[in-house]
């Protein structure tokens, strides 16, 4: 992928509707004006100033970039494109049209454990391929696991959103508060170094689930959470070794992304 293209991102793509918008600012369709091509474009808009409130620092933006060129993987969102003009960047990316799997499991009657299994597999491949190059997401979550095509019968996973994603180095600790409260790790919440571990907290249906963000964080770093039977009442005592063994407090002792897709409820004997 070309380095960053100082023109305007007009001349080269049509932009159309809002598909979304976020800390980050907005994500549009566009339209590749030379192959007619449909992809997503995610608007940045960057601080104008240091003492600026407003927009993402460019080393922020120059690191997500980074990031993404270095991450070709079946199950994570491409980059094709970056332009900067004025105090934008818009980072062309795939169109993922299958809408968030949150919403895709939602509109299901029920989903079962087989399915369940297949999704979890695609997520834990590429979150695995972006550990295996010291890649942490840092804001794995429903919202950011979308499908390429939901009309598939084996809809495919796509990872998106890296806007919190940083490269580990060995010897250098990275400390952060960011992501989102119902599915952050208790290292992150007590502001000590993170590792890939804490993209491995499980997210989905949260059991610490607070009536509000501080009662769900001190559950998270309290260890205080339940299988509530109306929830997990269906859910087989394999499925719940899993759980148990990604709800480990001490980060080392978490399960790893390929270490689950060994756990036998992943991978059946
Ligand atoms: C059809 C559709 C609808 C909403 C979309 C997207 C696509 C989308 C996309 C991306 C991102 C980062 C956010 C996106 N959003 C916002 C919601 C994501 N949780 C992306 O990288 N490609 C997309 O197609």
């Amino acid at each position: 992928m070309a380095q960053i293209k100082l023109q305007n991102v007009e001349d080269y793509y049509e932009i159309g509707e809002v598909l979304g918008s976020g800390h980050f600012g907005q994500v549009r369709a566009v339209l590749e004006r030379a192959s007619g091509v449909r992809w997503a474009g995610k608007f940045l808009k960057l601080r104008r100033s240091a003492s600026s409130r407003l927009g993402l620092e460019r080393k922020s933006v120059e690191r997500e970039v980074e990031i993404l060129q270095s991450l070709q993987h079946a199950n994570v969102m491409a980059l094709r494109d970056v332009f900067e003009s004025r105090a934008e960047v818009v980072l062309i990316v795939e169109l993922i049209s299958g809408g968030e799997l949150f919403d895709f499991i939602a509109e299901k009657e029920s989903l079962s454990e087989e399915e369940a299994i297949e999704f979890l597999k695609q997520i834990l491949k590429g979150v695995g391929f972006m550990h295996t190059k010291n890649i942490a997401h840092f804001d794995l979550k429903p919202e950011n696991i979308m499908l390429a095509d939901k009309m598939m019968p084996h809809p495919h996973i796509k990872i998106i959103d890296f806007g919190l994603a940083h490269r580990l180095k060995q010897g250098e600790e990275y400390r952060s508060l960011s992501g989102t409260p119902q599915y952050i790790a208790p290292e992150v919440i007590n502001y000590e170094p993170l590792s890939e571990a804490a993209d491995m907290w499980l997210s989905g249906l949260s059991p610490f689930q607070g009536d509000n963000d501080e009662e769900t964080l001190k559950n998270i770093v309290g260890m205080i959470y339940e299988f509530e039977e109306i929830y997990f009442n269906q859910t087989s005592a394999m499925a719940k070794d899993f759980i148990e063994k990604l709800l480990v407090k001490d980060p080392i002792e978490r399960m790893t992304a390929n270490e689950c897709l060994v756990h036998p409820w992943i991978k059946p004997l």
